[in-house]
């Protein structure tokens, strides 16, 4: 079918399901700590993870659990059969080869990560596939796993569009978010000791696919700072005369889904009333369901040296398979009993470390077909 994607509710056709193979380990460095720092406070309080650094150790290797790996690639691969027993056509990007080494760019070499939380690195509006500009460096080509599927797409009939590419020097990142939020005895840790380079050109263009909330003809889009703002203005620009585009102000540190997805027109699901408080008025006016607090028995025990990296509300990261069918994860019976009373399906899936990879199950995809979705005003005027 062709590419045609407006919203994340119309009924589900066709998907792009990431993948895990060979998801060895994490690398930190300036632009993983900045990426994931919104999580410390829960890291520092149930797992301490940033331990204090060395002078010398500017990028470190963080090791994953061979077991986790393992867990992860089943829940991964039961979920594809699950959008295959539902008819819900599945593309897979190329699983990341066990000899992939280090990428070398002029500015810096990084880990390869395997093309798992699709949902980041990409976005779709109606029949065009965007690839963002990356806000790790282990992600900079993470959208090459998913060139067999995009061409194809483009063969159908497509645009595809590449964001202007960063350099991604230490100065390229604005450091202000971290910065406003580690106040002074805070548990946020600083992400500081930029290092000069012979590249640095000031702030660049960096966003993520999951910065953006698409409601059919309008698009809201989290900014935190100078680098998001960059890519939102390049976002108005290129979809000025297609779509309406919104700023949201920092909802979250990038990525907003943990925090609002839309169920259909005129419902939210959103994780607080903190956050509601931030929504414009024209989503304030939407009915919104509130899950229950998460229960920290919904995950599973970690130890000291595994790497945390999402908050305990990363259940909220559904996906919609139609406007009142819902993929949620089944460690989360709390939300699943909610999304029940309000009428909805729900299809439980075992997504088991969603908190050491970094995404759930709306992460994990990225929806290219979308029955009948249109670039419809869902707004009132
Ligand atoms: N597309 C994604 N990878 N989103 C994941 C967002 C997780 C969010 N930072 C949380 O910890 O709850």
């Amino acid at each position: 079918m062709l590419l045609n994607s407006y919203d994340s509710w119309s009924p589900l056709r066709e998907v792009v399901l990431g993948s895990a193979d060979n998801y060895t380990s994490h690398e930190r460095e300036l632009s993983f700590d900045l990426f994931f720092h919104d999580e410390t406070p829960y890291s520092r309080i149930y797992y301490p993870r940033h331990a204090t650094r060395g002078a010398d150790d500017t990028k470190k290797r963080s090791p994953i659990k061979q077991r986790y790996v393992e867990e992860l690639r089943e829940d991964v691969e039961q979920m594809a059969e699950i959008f295959t027993q539902l008819n819900i056509t599945v593309h897979r990007p190329l699983p990341l080869d066990a000899a992939t080494g280090e990428i070398r760019t002029p500015v810096f070499d990084a880990t390869v990560i395997p093309p798992l939380n699709v949902r980041d690195n990409s976005i779709v509006f109606g029949d065009e596939i965007i690839e963002t500009p990356p806000l790790v460096r282990s992600r900079y080509f993470e959208t090459q796993f998913l060139k067999p599927v995009y061409a194809e797409y483009f063969r159908r009939g497509a645009r595809w569009t590449v964001m202007p590419r960063p350099l991604m020097t230490d100065a390229s990142f604005d450091l202000s978010y971290v910065a406003d939020a580690a106040k002074p005895g805070s548990l946020i840790e600083q992400v500081t000791d930029p290092q000069p380079s012979p590249y640095d050109t000031g702030f660049e263009m960096m966003i993520d696919g999951a910065q953006c909330l698409r409601l059919g003809r309008d698009v809201f889009v989290n900014v935190s700072n100078a680098n998001h703002a960059l890519g939102f203005d390049w976002l108005e620009r290129h979809l000025a005369g297609r779509f309406r585009v919104h700023r949201l102000h920092r909802l979250a540190d990038s990525h907003i889904d943990s925090s609002v997805l839309a169920l259909r027109p005129g419902l939210l699901l959103v994780r607080s009333t903190d956050v509601a408080e931030k929504l414009p008025k024209a989503l304030r006016r939407w009915d919104m369901i509130f899950p229950p607090e998460p229960q920290d028995n919904n995950f599973p025990d970690y130890d000291d040296d595994d790497l945390v990296l999402t908050s305990r509300y990363i259940d909220l990261n559904v996906l919609s398979l139609s406007p009142d069918t819902v993929m949620v994860n089944a460690a989360c019976p709390e939300l699943i009993q909610t999304l029940e009373k309000r009428g909805f399906t729900v299809v439980p899936v075992r997504h088991r470390h969603r908190r050491l990879f970094g995404g759930g199950l709306h992460c994990f995809t990225l929806d290219t077909v979308r029955e009948g979705s249109a670039p419809e005003d869902y707004l009132e005027d």
